[in-house]
């Protein structure tokens, strides 16, 4: 629900509210540039008594005073029949300049409130501002959902792109976004007569006046009764008439002025819904309230780019809900798939699945989640793939689901499996699929198979998963759907340096530059094949080696910044990829994509970062060296086979001590006289670890799953005196893992 009340708003509406955002923020500087050119007194120190007498001593023709929201004042006079108006110094009554409003914030102000319209843009503009009330409201609700909980809601967020671009901003935004939109709704729905119309306090002119001679002006009572701070405006009488008035407007009311007794002869307060009506225009504009102003402009800043990749975020998900045609329906069904998803990724395996289990001839329905039926009479196969969101929770498409389960009648021996589809860099690994598994158990279905995982979305495994549902159901699956971009790009292998043969770990660090001459990058903008698409050390370059259907990802050594993309591949018994890029000899192409891996990367600041690793995994950890030009304390813990074989990145590594960009590196060799694991390096060096966690430091492990077990282990004993663990860490972004 909180997403449809989202996008539907968003979507219809985001070119009208970039048009809000960006005026609104031009117009919040008006306030902040007015105040800057205002000379304001402290509020008590000048009365209007005060400052209409010095006015005057300078402007014997005053005709109005004028007290500007942003404080400064201006006063309107006639001088030799010619009407002026200038900004005047209310200490001492004395000219600064002529007053003349900006034409160009006016046509802005315009464009704001009306499209340069009249009321049909001003409907536009306040209906707008009402969907975009409900877009901060809908988006609080998703954004704490996404952080799994609102307690979390400041926590670092995971994830990456477009969806990470719009959480970030709209985390920062959503309060100063949520105010313009209400004020700025409260102000339509006021001029539209949705609320109570402000009535005007103006009071009527009084019966009688004394007609007296005309007293000094500093010396009227009413005037010396009132602080300059609460001034609107003081429009004076007619020159000669002794039956005119003074005309005073302030914050709290407004009356009429005899000229000669000084008295308040007639005087109406302003009534609560204009005051309530002044603040919110105080609130929306800024006026008045420069610096709120300002903060308002700079989250109206963030429109533009929320509505771009919020459209971007939802075209994304619709290209991926992509329709299972052929879905038998519940009566007949006997196959069925259950697809628990919050961006429709799932659903491309789902598909795969669905696919070749119709084709081997099973009757297959496949739903969301959500959408589990009170039975299916024909079922004896069901089958659940879902992702995991939030800090372990359920999917949108399956947040109903265990609910619903309790309502389930299974058909007898109905057998299940479920795949859980997550991501290793969260603490809560797959934690709904498992719960899905649990759920099915208790309620006494059968289970086909152990629920099976799938890290990143990687193809291999799931792969592998549908070999064993393959075994278990008869039915021949080749599962292989593979979420990788069409968009590819050519690289050429530039250089290579190769270790580790003697100690049976062949590796080899590739460099590779653009393949020069054609055109490949057929994205929406087509890029030159000289040039090397973004990316960050830490970032995984897909490569789809010849004859393989799915892709394998390696950690990028190198930034794009750096000219070349730079990987660091052992070779496995058997591996197709790696096999590949080993044969691989300079000037040779390969073709991959990069996906984009922000999550693992040391955090900014000066706190110190461990870096540790084993093998291969020294690649992504040797490129935050290489781009720590700050010099900010980083350590390296390494582990290799043997010093003179596989002491990979050893003279850059000696480079980077020496220029400090590395504060220390500690290695372990397994097969060196005093075998040792990086473990046990970590282990040894303890206290300085323990120490550096305390400061604040954050840790980027980076190789085999099991060295990163082990490291896990021992740096959970170390933080036990600290009272800390490392799932602790792992919550607050400190405890980052990049492991395969
Ligand atoms: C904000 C966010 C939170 C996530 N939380 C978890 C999590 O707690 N555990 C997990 O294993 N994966 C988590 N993931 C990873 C997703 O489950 C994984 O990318 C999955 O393939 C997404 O599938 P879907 O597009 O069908 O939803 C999260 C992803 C995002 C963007």
């Amino acid at each position: 629900m909180w997403r449809k009340l989202h996008s539907l708003p968003g979507l219809l509406t985001a070119v009208f509210l970039i048009v809000l955002a960006v005026t609104g923020t031009i117009l919040s500087i008006s306030p902040a540039l007015e105040r800057s050119g205002a000379i304001v007194p402290a509020v008590g120190e000048v009365t209007v008594a005060q400052l209409a007498e010095r006015v005057t001593a300078h402007y014997p023709g005053t005709e109005q005073i004028k007290r500007l929201p942003s404080g400064g004042v201006v006063v309107y006079y006639m001088n030799d029949g010619n009407p002026g108006a200038d900004r005047v110094n209310p200490i001492t009554g004395q000219g600064i300049a002529p007053y003349q409003p900006s034409a160009f914030f006016r046509w802005i102000k315009d464009l704001h409130r009306a499209f340069l319209m009249d009321n049909g843009g001003r409907l536009i503009a306040g209906v707008s501002a009402f969907l975009m009330v409900l877009m901060c409201i809908s988006g609080a609700f998703m954004l704490s959902r996404r952080a799994g909980g609102w307690g979390a809601l400041l926590r670092p967020f995971k994830g990456a792109g477009d969806h990470r671009i719009h959480s970030e901003l709209a985390r920062f935004a959503v309060i100063g976004l949520l105010l313009s939109a209400l004020t700025g709704s409260y102000m339509s729905a006021v001029r539209f007569g949705l609320l109570p119309q402000v009535v005007g306090s103006e009071p009527d002119f009084p019966a009688e006046v004394s007609g007296g001679t005309p007293a000094v002006i500093g010396s009227l009572k009413a005037l010396k009764n009132t602080d300059l701070s609460n001034l609107h405006d003081l429009v004076f009488p007619y020159p000669n008439d002794p039956q005119d008035v003074f005309s005073l407007s302030t914050r709290q009311g407004a009356g009429f002025i005899d000229q000669s007794t000084g008295e308040m002869l007639q005087y109406e307060a302003t009534p609560v819904n204009s005051q309530l009506y002044d603040w919110m225009m105080r609130l929306h504009t800024g006026e008045g309230l420069w610096w709120l102003g300002l903060i308002l402009g700079a989250t109206a800043l963030t429109v533009p780019v929320l509505s771009i990749s919020g459209t971007r975020i939802w075209w994304k998900r619709r290209r991926a809900t992509g329709r299972v045609l052929d879905n038998a329906d519940i009566a007949t069904a006997d196959t069925i798939i259950l697809v628990g998803t919050e961006n429709n990724t799932t659903w491309g395996f789902a598909r795969d699945l669905h696919e070749q289990m119709a084709a081997a001839g099973r009757r297959v329905l496949s739903v969301d989640m959500n959408q589990l039926a009170d039975t299916y009479p024909q079922a004896t196969t069901l089958l659940v793939l879902t992702s995991t969101y939030g800090d372990g929770g359920a999917p949108t498409s399956a947040n109903k689901f265990m609910e619903k389960l309790h309502h389930f009648h299974a058909p007898n021996g109905l057998q299940f499996a479920v795949l859980g589809f997550g991501d290793k860099q969260f603490a809560s690994f797959c934690k709904f699929a498992i719960q899905v598994d649990k759920g099915l158990a208790f309620i006494g279905l059968e289970r086909l198979a152990a629920v099976g995982f799938v890290d990143r979305k990687s193809t291999e495994q799931f792969t592998e998963w549908g070999n064993r549902i393959a075994v278990v159901t008869g039915v021949p699956l080749a599962l292989s759907h593979n979420p990788v971009p069409t968009t590819r790009f050519e690289l050429a292998l530039v250089d290579r340096a190769d270790f580790g043969v003697a100690v049976q770990a062949p590796t080899s660090i590739l460099r590779f530059g653009p393949a020069s001459g054609k055109k490949i990058l057929w994205g929406l903008f087509r890029k030159k094949a000289n040039q090397l698409p973004g990316f960050d050390a830490g970032d995984l370059i897909g490569i789809l080696p010849p004859g393989g259907k799915a892709p394998r990802y390696y950690s990028l050594a190198s930034s794009n910044e750096d000219g070349l993309l730079e990987i660091c591949v052992r070779k496995q018994p058997d591996g197709l990829c790696s096999g590949f890029l080993h044969n691989l000899t300079p000037g040779d192409r390969i073709q991959g994509f990069i996906q984009h891996n922000p999550n693992f990367r040391p955090a900014a600041g000066h706190h110190p970062t461990i870096l540790i690793g084993a093998g291969a995994g020294i690649g992504p950890l040797t490129g935050f060296i290489r781009k720590n030009n700050a010099k900010h304390p980083m350590y390296l813990y390494w582990g290799g086979r043997n010093p003179q074989s596989d002491f990979l990145y050893e003279p850059e590594l000696s480079r980077y001590l020496e220029d400090s960009r590395l504060s220390g590196l500690n290695t372990a060799f397994s097969r060196a006289p005093e075998s040792a694991y990086v473990q046990d390096k970590i282990s040894e060096d303890a206290s300085n670890v323990c120490h550096m966690i305390e400061t604040g430091a954050q840790i980027l492990v980076c190789g085999g799953r099991d060295m990163a077990s082990s490291v896990k282990q021992v740096i959970n004993e170390i933080l036990l005196p600290l009272n800390l663990d490392v799932d602790t860490l792992e919550r607050d972004g400190r405890y980052l893992e990049d492991v395969y």
